[in-house]
């Protein structure tokens, strides 16, 4: 059997969904799973929408009823009136209308997920009614009773263990007469509440699928040939990888590169099941294959850019030396705060951080380092990572910025700029 993932671009709008159905066609005698994240640019509205319930912003019911017209349009343009889709769809809605009917009673990651989630809920009703409508025996499954996490809401921690148990369970046995569709990035708790993985977490979802479905491969199909050595949207004179290690796929994505998501490889490699990057507007084309692979030639260096970043300098109030106990202290206040460390750099007198800029724990984190220590901080800077670098490219990615930190080891120059 096959994993595949179609992302919000690919199904951002009517003409998306039909050219997913037409890919999913050309597998027909396949088992296939297919994970769908929300369409287009949904789970961003979704997250205004989330806020604005939060602060009791005036605006939500816009945001909220631009965000069903954008649906209801491409239900519109692919079925009939009265299609049985619309009415799941309004259900679906229905329930995030009572919400915002009452002020919010719970903690704002909570609340996020049990509205961000529907984004995914309602784009697999359409996928999955598309390509019932296409003569494609397909079969609707909520990922919450599958993928089950701990209640850490907006970044759930999968219970691999208790999730392969009911996917394998349940699965099999549907693939066998039936194209299998069902919700990227979201989870469900023991208690029946909706989780969401991490922004952009629907890779992993097809990830964990594919690893305890113990598939032949995954697919992940983007707007993009493959995986390139950097970001297209930041430069033009790109190289796509036709076969890239597991290992330089991991650090290309620990680093920044969001073409797939940081937890995907793990999973794969673990089960040792090949990962696919390919273009949704070229299904035959080749893509990417990531795999094992005991060694990779990269001629070409590859470049990560990270934006939003913050960068801390952290030093004793009584000009000390910070020791390891002052260390101990720092990395206790960012595990605490569950908050990644991107780049950190020590000397005699200081210690430095750059992180993601994360909304509310960073002042969380930062109060706690202030009780004890000395702290000072920039906003606004980018995290540059080459991977494979010579000398020479170092200058042509930093001339006209200012270089707040740079650290170089035999393999990767990283550099935090402004
Ligand atoms: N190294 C890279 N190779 C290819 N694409 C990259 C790379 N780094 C960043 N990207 C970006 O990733 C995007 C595809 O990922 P994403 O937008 O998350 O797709 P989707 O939401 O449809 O899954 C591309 O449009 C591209 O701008
Ligand atoms: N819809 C979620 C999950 C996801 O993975 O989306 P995409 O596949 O479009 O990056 C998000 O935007 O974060």
């Amino acid at each position: 059997m096959k994993v595949f993932k179609f992302g919000g671009a690919s199904v951002k709008d009517a003409a998306g969904v039909i050219n997913l159905a037409n890919i999913v066609k050309k597998f027909s005698g396949e088992h296939l799973l297919v994970v769908v994240s929300a369409m287009g640019k949904t789970t961003n509205a979704l997250e205004k929408l989330a806020r604005a319930y939060f602060d009791q912003g005036d605006d939500m019911h816009d945001i909220f009823e631009e965000i069903k017209q954008y649906h209801y349009q491409i239900m519109h343009e692919l079925f009939a009136e009265g299609h049985p889709v619309f009415n799941e769809v309004n259900n679906t809605f229905v329930e995030i209308d009572w919400m915002l009917e009452d002020e919010p009673q719970d903690h704002f990651d909570f609340i996020y997920d049990q509205i961000v989630s529907i984004g995914e809920l309602v784009s697999t009703r359409i996928v999955d009614a598309c390509l019932n409508q296409e003569d494609i025996k397909s079969r609707w499954i909520d990922v919450r009773s599958y993928i089950h996490t701990d209640n850490t809401y907006r970044a759930g921690q999968v219970n691999m263990e208790k999730s392969c148990a009911d996917i394998q369970q349940d699965i099999p046995a549907l693939l066998e007469k039936h194209v299998v569709v069902t919700q990227g990035f979201l989870g469900g708790t023991s208690e029946n509440f909706t989780t969401t993985l991490g922004r952009e977490g629907s890779d992993y979802t097809a990830a964990i699928f594919a690893a305890c479905l113990k598939a032949e491969s995954a697919t992940i199909w983007k707007d993009v040939p493959g995986v390139l050595n950097a970001d297209p949207k930041l430069f033009s004179d790109t190289v796509k990888f036709d076969e890239l290690s597991y290992n330089e796929a991991i650090e290309m994505t620990y680093y920044g590169a969001t073409v797939i998501h940081p937890k995907t490889i793990k999973p794969l490699q673990n089960a040792g099941i090949p990962l696919l990057v390919k273009p949704f507007g070229d299904a035959n084309a080749p893509g990417t294959v990531i795999r094992e692979m005991e060694y990779q030639k990269i001629t070409k260096p590859i470049v990560i850019v990270k934006p939003n970043q913050i960068l801390f300098s952290i030093s004793a109030k009584d000009y000390s030396f910070i020791t390891e106990n002052h260390l101990s202290d720092i990395f206790g206040l960012f595990a605490q705060n569950h908050i990644a460390i991107n780049t950190m750099q020590t000397s005699a007198l200081s210690f430095s951080a750059c992180i993601d800029t994360y909304d509310n724990r960073f002042e969380v984190l930062l109060s706690g380092l202030q009780k004890d220590f000395k702290v000072r901080y920039n906003t606004g800077l980018q995290l540059i990572t080459i991977r494979h670098y010579q000398t020479g490219d170092i200058q042509s990615f930093t001339s006209g910025k200012t270089v707040l930190l740079e650290q170089f080891s035999r393999n990767t120059a990283q550099m935090v700029v402004k």
